[in-house]
């Protein structure tokens, strides 16, 4: 097989200074996000749930999900546990197709590093819905403020301020830990997983999120939604249902 130079890396003869993203162009569509959105009668907003594993970050987005389609919207979720079964897949579930070389540089596992590539990969995704006009809701721990902060400036550098609303679902450890749907904490605290979040891998709260939401014993995850709800109603994002 012949062995071609790796264009991303090696700068082309005629022009030593040139780089790869020189030849990447734009191109802007004939269909533009505004069409699309007047089609829709929505915005393309991305609602960003961030917190603790097993705070309720995917209950609570599933049911948000739920009350904005039975309203008509268009709308789509994104959730940590199923896209790192796809687009973010670990070594050992890429190796299973691709080369151990590809699998280890490709894969993505729970280090800083993995998670701030999770969370720009995600980013970029909501990003095309939002401008395709869809309520994007995207459930992850997505720990680090700087990897929140940077998918909140991707996705309101392409739409406008007020595109991107943080959810904080701030479920104390303690709760999480007693919940522990998987069995993960225990993993977690016996030293059977590493980086765990909130035991041994930090997690940065939210100091400004859209929507925080503390939480009260007894309230249900339709009552968490319906907070959420109530806040695109007050921003414009969804007809209030009073008319
Ligand atoms: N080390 C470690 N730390 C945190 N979470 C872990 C870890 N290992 C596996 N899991 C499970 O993976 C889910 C988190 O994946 P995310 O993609 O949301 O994580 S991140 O945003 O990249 O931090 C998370 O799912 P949820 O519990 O639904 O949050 C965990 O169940
Ligand atoms: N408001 C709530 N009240 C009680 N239990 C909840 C609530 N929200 C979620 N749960 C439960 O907590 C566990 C973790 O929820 P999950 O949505 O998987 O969290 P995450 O996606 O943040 O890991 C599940 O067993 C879920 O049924």
């Amino acid at each position: 097989m012949s062995q071609t130079p790796d264009a991303s890396s090696t700068p082309n003869e005629s022009s030593p200074k040139r780089d790869i993203k020189d030849d990447i162009v734009w191109h802007a569509h004939t269909v533009t996000r505004e069409d699309r959105e007047a089609k829709l009668g929505q915005r393309g907003v991305v609602i960003w749930f961030t917190g603790l594993s097993g705070c309720g970050k995917s209950t609570i987005a599933n049911e948000l999900d739920r009350l904005l389609l039975d309203r008509g919207a268009a709308c789509t979720l994104l959730d940590g546990d199923n896209v790192r079964h796809g687009l973010c897949a670990p070594p050992a579930v890429l190796s299973e197709e691709h080369s151990e070389e590809f699998a280890s540089r490709f894969g993505l596992g729970f280090g800083p590093i993995d998670r701030e590539e999770n969370i720009r990969r995600i980013g970029a995704v909501t990003e095309l819905f939002a401008s395709a006009g869809v309520i994007t809701l995207a459930a992850f721990v997505s720990p680090y403020r700087r990897d929140r902060d940077r998918v909140r400036k991707t996705i309101e550098s392409s739409g406008q301020k007020g595109d991107f609303l943080e959810v904080f679902v701030d479920t104390p450890l303690e709760v999480c830990q007693q919940r522990d749907p998987k069995g993960l904490y225990q993993k977690a605290l016996a030293g059977e997983i590493k980086n765990f979040t909130g035991i041994s891998d930090p997690y940065d709260a939210p100091p400004n999120p859209e929507v925080h939401l503390k939480w009260k014993e007894g309230q249900t995850p339709h009552e968490q939604a319906s907070v959420i709800l109530q806040e695109l109603e007050n921003r414009g994002i969804l007809k209030s249902k009073r008319g």
